[in-house]
């Protein structure tokens, strides 16, 4: 739209700015945003069970933007784990595209997305996925092993990791000497650690109490602003929405109410 007005007349400018000022701010509000981080377009996916296809994404549109938390809610069986999936890489659509940065993950075999992955996107589980026998020191210095950072970098990022989600002094307890919402920490802290540009997180405070999880929102909200991260998360939690910059509303494979 911007390029189409630099080539009208001054009194066409004028009179599309003034029927259309919605979609001006909007664009540059999008503008505002810069580049997408990722990009998921017209995404279905199926699967064969049986005999039967069961068709669980219907047409998914949605870009990520640098620096944005933002929340899918759906009820049980909508399709939200299925769309976290195709958005990491763990997974491909069986139509439609998924750019993460310029990165074709639909196009990609899972080495080359494993590669993006293991450097790019951090995971989040409802279950905390900590190794149990190690500390949460050592939780974190697993995922810069596999991100293959530069060992004297290590000691710092770790040590700032847990010091951002509040665990500096915890850093040697191993996970069955923690709550849950600081396990839940800890696997934040291990998700980060590598700094990817992506967090996807499922369901992360579907285990904690209120209290707990608001704790845990506020981490998310500072990883965003500390981090230059990007956080895309589900939740069943409305108290919890209040938080996002966007809420998506997934019924039965597509978002309504955009
Ligand atoms: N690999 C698979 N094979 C067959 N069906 C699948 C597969 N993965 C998901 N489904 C089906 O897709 C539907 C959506 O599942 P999905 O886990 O994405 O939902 P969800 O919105 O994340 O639910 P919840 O909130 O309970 O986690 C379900 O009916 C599920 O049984």
């Amino acid at each position: 739209m911007l390029s189409w007005l630099s080539r009208g007349s001054a009194a066409e400018k004028e009179s599309v700015q003034a029927e259309e000022p919605a979609q001006d701010t909007e664009t540059a509000g999008l503008a505002a945003l810069g580049e997408p981080l990722l990009t998921v377009g017209n995404v279905e996916r199926s699967f064969d069970v049986g005999s039967q296809q069961i068709r669980v994404l219907k047409g998914i549109n949605l870009k990520l933007y640098p620096k944005q938390l933002i929340m899918l809610r759906g009820r049980s069986g909508s399709g939200k784990t299925t769309l976290m999936n195709l958005m990491g890489g763990l997974d491909t659509p069986t139509k439609g595209e998924i750019f993460f940065k310029d990165k074709p993950f639909h196009k990609w075999d899972d080495d080359k997305r494993t590669e993006v992955r293991r450097k790019d996107i951090g995971f989040i589980f409802q279950a905390y996925a900590l190794m149990p026998l190690l500390s949460a020191y050592e939780n974190v210095e697993l995922s810069l092993r596999m991100a293959n950072t530069p060992r004297a970098e290590w000691k710092p990022r770790i040590t700032a990791c847990l010091d951002l989600v509040g665990l500096s002094k915890r850093m040697h307890h191993r996970p069955f000497e923690l709550s849950g919402g600081e396990q839940q920490r800890v696997a934040i802290a291990k998700a980060i650690a590598h700094k990817p540009s992506l967090l996807l997180a499922d369901e992360p405070t579907a285990e904690l109490d209120s209290q707990m999880a608001a704790q845990v929102m506020q981490v998310f909200k500072e990883v965003v602003a500390a981090e230059n991260m990007t956080i895309c998360m589900t939740t069943h939690d409305p108290t919890i929405m209040e938080v996002a910059d966007h809420v998506y509303e997934m019924v039965d494979g597509v978002f309504v109410g955009q």
